[in-house]
């Protein structure tokens, strides 16, 4: 009889078990089958992981040491946008898209502000290339289910990725950080690149070429910027929304001498000596403009064009904005460039409270009712203003004036009724100068139908047929020698151009029969526009059905005012029937006060003949 092999494991199994759970059992199984005894295998075992370890140990150490010795690193913030101009340049390069493991991004959705510019970006080329192919562009208006889906975005995901920049080797380092905890797993992320050697001239150079790459993009374009909080937390930042393409200042119908005038104060204050004349005399760098007038008439448009004319970034704040207090206001306005256009849009509907020294206090009683305070407002506390917004008047004077605000911007305040305005608000050394805006006259009306009519330069791109048709006869004579095609192209070139004269007349001339049926000072450029624009292109047909418009617009306008007449009314009825509701019960509860007195005061009242006025009046008599 065969004896049952013992178990190879004696009483060191327990600890061995402890370290190793399960270790026993492999061994014991181990043993059974193959005869093989693991025990003996276990100071090996052990050396082997011991070495294991102290390697790996070692190998972070030894990393370490290299890279704090011997390499160059740049931390790249995922909140700056120097992450949207890193990683705008990395989805482009070969590594990044031969990337096995990436991350993708489709939609204007995510969080994350790479993935907001690149898709911002993208749908502007998309655009501009449709407007560029003709064809293209007409079928896709009539087959809007033809235009290409969006396309993705990729960049390796993380880990460390190599490539090379200028002979050097770089390393692209992405990796989350889970100590972050509190903000969204998109927004966990650390960025690095590194390089060997401890001169960090070339990152610098990679960094200088993401942004190079990134800002060519905006060339000729406004950037737009709107107060925002930053990716997971509260702290308010600027975020930047969109860039357009520059308005040309010509384009914005405004009498010429206040728009000269404008400019030149602009430019004046712009000038990079200016600064110092400013510091020097102790006076803030800093320089305001209102501009007013009824609605539509070109505010906001101006706005525009004045910081495409500069090349300045504009930043727009939204005092109506729930979230905007003064905390906030204050460090968005402490993180302003130092040389920018800040635009305020209809600051008279932005409720400041009118008075600078006395914010108003909710009154308690209305805090019994549901809907008389808005979310977030706590009874009892100084609340900016009652309809809405968080921000007061004496708050945003602070932030304008106040030490946080930067210096060098160009701050531009809007208004339909600047009646509506806090004086203080609009004071010199606030706003340096005022520029009215008013309803189209006829020669603004002739102004703005040969803007929609003239043939401008890029109406037509280069490959469409008008413009081919154009250049066809350059082609003729392709045969004929040199003097010749000089001659022809001359010939050309005058045809052109007296065709562009003729042209240019013919639309002077219906300018002017246009501006004779639109009445003038009546109706706001921008109506007259987006009554040519269902014209586009028949400048005869808009001008036969002027006639018609008028009228019908006329209706719509009275139609408008008399509705507005009516709530006007009905605001005051309502306002009258509230005050004679609250009077009512002043009185009611006055009297049921009274007759809970004390009697000797009941006598002293029977038996004295005490004035009905001053039975009825305040407290101050009674008392
Ligand atoms: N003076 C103008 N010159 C050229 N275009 C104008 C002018 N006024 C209005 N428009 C056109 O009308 C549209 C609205 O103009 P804009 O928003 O600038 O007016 P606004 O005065 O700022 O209006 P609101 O007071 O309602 O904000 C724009 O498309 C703009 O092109």
């Amino acid at each position: 009889m065969t004896e049952e092999p013992a178990s190879p494991l004696g009483p060191q199994s327990a600890l061995i078990d402890a370290l190793f759970p399960g270790f026993s059992l492999l061994s014991t199984a181990l043993y059974t089958y193959t005869r093989i005894d693991l025990t003996l295998y276990i100071p090996l075992i052990l050396v082997v992981i011991g070495l294991a370890l102290a390697l790996k140990y070692l190998h972070s150490y030894v990393w370490e040491l290299i890279e704090s010795s011997f390499m160059s690193t740049a931390d790249i913030r995922v909140d700056d946008e120097i992450y949207s101009m890193v990683m705008a340049w990395v989805s482009k390069q070969g590594f990044a898209r031969r990337s096995r493991r990436f991350v993708v991004n489709a939609s204007l959705g995510s969080r994350s502000w790479y993935v907001m510019w690149e898709s911002r970006n993208k749908e502007e080329q998309e655009e501009e290339e449709g407007e560029d192919s003709d064809e293209g562009g007409l079928d896709l208006l009539a087959n809007p289910k033809k235009k290409p889906p969006k396309k993705l975005n990729y960049t390796p995901s993380f880990g460390t990725h190599y490539f090379w920049f200028k002979g050097r080797l770089v390393m692209f380092k992405r990796y989350e950080n889970r100590s972050q905890s509190y903000v969204p797993v998109s927004e966990r992320e650390e960025v690095t690149l590194s390089t060997f050697g401890r001169d960090p001239t070339v990152l610098k150079e990679l960094l200088t070429e993401c942004q190079t790459l990134f800002t060519r993009q905006d060339e000729n374009k406004t950037l737009i910027y709107r107060g925002a909080y930053k990716p997971g937390t509260t702290e308010p930042t600027w975020l930047r929304c969109m860039s357009r393409v520059s308005r040309p200042f010509s384009t914005v119908v405004l009498d010429e001498t206040i728009k000269k005038s404008l400019l030149e104060d602009m430019r004046d204050y712009l000038h990079p000596h200016t600064r110092r004349w400013y510091s020097n005399r102790g006076i803030p760098y800093r320089r305001g403009y209102l501009l007013y007038g009824p609605p539509g008439t070109g505010k906001s448009s101006l706005s525009f064009a004045i910081a495409g004319y500069f090349d300045l970034k504009i930043y727009i704040v939204s005092l109506n904005s729930t979230a905007m207090n003064e905390e906030n206001l204050g460090t968005l306005f402490s993180g302003l460039p130092k040389a920018c256009v800040v635009l305020l849009e209809d600051i008279d509907t932005a409720g400041l409270t009118h008075t600078r020294e006395k914010p108003e206090v909710i009154d308690m009683a209305a805090a019994a009712q549901p809907t008389a305070i808005p979310a977030g407002v706590t009874p009892g506390v100084p609340t900016a203003n009652s309809s809405g917004g968080r921000i007061s008047l004496s708050a945003l004077l602070n932030v304008l004036d106040g030490v946080a605000s930067q210096e060098g911007r160009i701050l531009i305040m809007t208004t339909n009724h600047i009646s509506k305005l806090d004086e203080a608000l609009i004071r010199p050394g606030r706003v340096d100068m005022r520029v009215p805006f008013s309803l189209a006259d006829t020669a603004m009306i002739i102004t703005i139908f040969r803007g929609i009519y003239a043939t401008l330069e890029g109406d037509y791109p280069a490959n469409s047929k008008k413009a081919k048709s154009v250049e066809s006869t350059s082609l003729l004579s392709e045969k004929s020698d040199a003097a010749q095609r000089a001659l022809q192209a001359k010939a050309v070139a005058d045809e052109k151009e007296r065709k562009a004269a003729v042209e240019e007349a013919r639309i002077a001339a219906l300018g002017e029969a246009f501006a004779k049926i639109i009445p003038s000072g009546e109706f706001s450029p921008a109506e007259i526009q987006g009554y040519l624009l269902k014209y586009k292109r028949l400048a005869e047909q808009a001008i036969t059905n002027a006639a018609a418009w008028v009228v019908e617009k006329r209706a719509e306008k009275l139609k408008q005012a008399e509705k507005e007449r009516e709530k006007e009314k009905k605001g005051k009825a309502d306002q009258e029937k509230a005050q004679k509701e609250k009077l009512k019960e002043k009185t009611e509860s006055k009297e049921g006060s009274e007759t809970m007195t004390s009697p000797t005061s009941a006598t002293s009242r029977s038996g004295t003949s005490t004035p009905s006025s001053e039975k009825e009046g305040d407290e101050v008599v009674v008392v």
